[in-house]
């Protein structure tokens, strides 16, 4: 095989509950994972060493070095089947940057999955869930895409079943936010306010309306415990916040650490009238249309 393609889709994290911080610097989750349709391509084409190129709406805003995660991803593996593997990886970029949307772990799993398959490793599933939890927290499920609940720093993945299609709308707002400055941001906003970090609950109504198909309870119980500090950090998406509210939203958050923010609609519809309000809101730099869950990476 001299080229393998595989699209990746982008996350929505609907229940974000974070526990205290970690002797390793990390924070215990639970992290209700959901693959939107929002996806980035990757190809690996047959090559003596590993490089990439970057094409599409966010390409200038992504490294094209060894700090790209999707080139780390293919260097891990090669690592791991013990050969100087080759492959020139062409990312075709959809998912915003540093967005919240998981986009840089989305070309790691697109890079594990095409790169094992264009060097014929034919490693199992749980091979590259492995490699993936040491690239980033976000990786393991970018690679399962579906619905899951991640424990741990995020890697440990529960796949959770749901009974129908949800539709969304986001929110991207102009400019990135960095994910351990999130983070540290919680900690601090929670010891200015003397609080312990509780342990991280699942909640088991949210889970409930994932499991059933339920829109509008699921809408009412979308949970982002990085939302306070994502807030703190850029102010301004209090307003898109309040837009997507105003527009009949069934429920609205920051993606992850943001400053993506996400909204349920009630169907496709719907989901198309949200994203054309929000849209006029000042600090939107676009709006998308999505739908969940979907698979994640797997060779065409
Ligand atoms: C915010 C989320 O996107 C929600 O899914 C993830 O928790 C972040 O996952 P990620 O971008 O893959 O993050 P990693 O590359 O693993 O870690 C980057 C940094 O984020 C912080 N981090 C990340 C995950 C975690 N459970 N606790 C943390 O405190 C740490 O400062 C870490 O050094
Ligand atoms: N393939 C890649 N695509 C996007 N960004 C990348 C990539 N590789 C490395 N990066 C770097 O990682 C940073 C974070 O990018 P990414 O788009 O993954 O953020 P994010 O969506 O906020 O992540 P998460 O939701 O996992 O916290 C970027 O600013 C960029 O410098």
């Amino acid at each position: 095989m001299s080229s393998v393609t595989v699209r990746v889709p982008a996350k929505v994290n609907v229940q974000l509950s974070v526990g205290p911080l970690r002797e390793d610097g990390y924070h215990d989750l639970v992290n209700v994972f959901h693959a939107v349709s929002i996806f980035d391509e990757v190809v690996a084409n047959e090559s003596e060493s590993i490089t990439v190129s970057v094409v599409g709406e966010w390409a200038d805003q992504v490294p094209v070095d060894d700090g790209n995660l999707a080139v780390q991803a293919a260097r891990a593996l090669a690592k791991h089947a013990g050969r100087a593997y080759g492959a020139d990886l062409v990312i075709r970029k959809a998912i915003p940057v540093a967005g919240g949307m998981a986009g840089g772990s989305a070309d790691a799993a697109g890079a594990l999955v095409a790169c094992n398959e264009l060097w014929g490793l034919g490693l199992p599933f749980e091979d590259l869930l492995e490699i993936a939890g040491d690239l980033g927290s976000d990786v393991p499920f970018a690679l399962l895409g579906g619905t899951a609940v991640g424990t741990g720093r995020g890697e440990q993945l529960s796949e959770l079943p749901t009974g129908g299609v949800f539709h969304w709308a986001f929110a991207v707002a102009d400019g990135g936010l960095s994910t351990p400055r999130v983070y540290a941001e919680c900690d601090a906003l929670r010891a200015a306010a003397g609080a312990e970090a509780p342990w991280p609950q699942a909640d088991e109504a949210l889970l409930a309306a994932l499991r059933t198909g339920d829109a509008p309870a699921l809408g009412a119980r979308l949970a982002n415990d990085l939302q306070p500090a994502a807030l703190a950090l850029r102010p301004e998406l209090a307003g898109i916040l309040a837009a997507g509210r105003d527009a009949g939203a069934l429920g609205g958050l920051v993606s992850g650490s943001g400053p993506t923010c996400a909204f349920l609609a009630a169907d496709e519809e719907h989901a198309r009238r949200l994203a054309d309000a929000l849209s006029e809101s000042p600090s939107c730099r676009t709006a998308l249309t999505a739908h969940g869950p979907v698979s994640g990476p797997r060779p065409a």
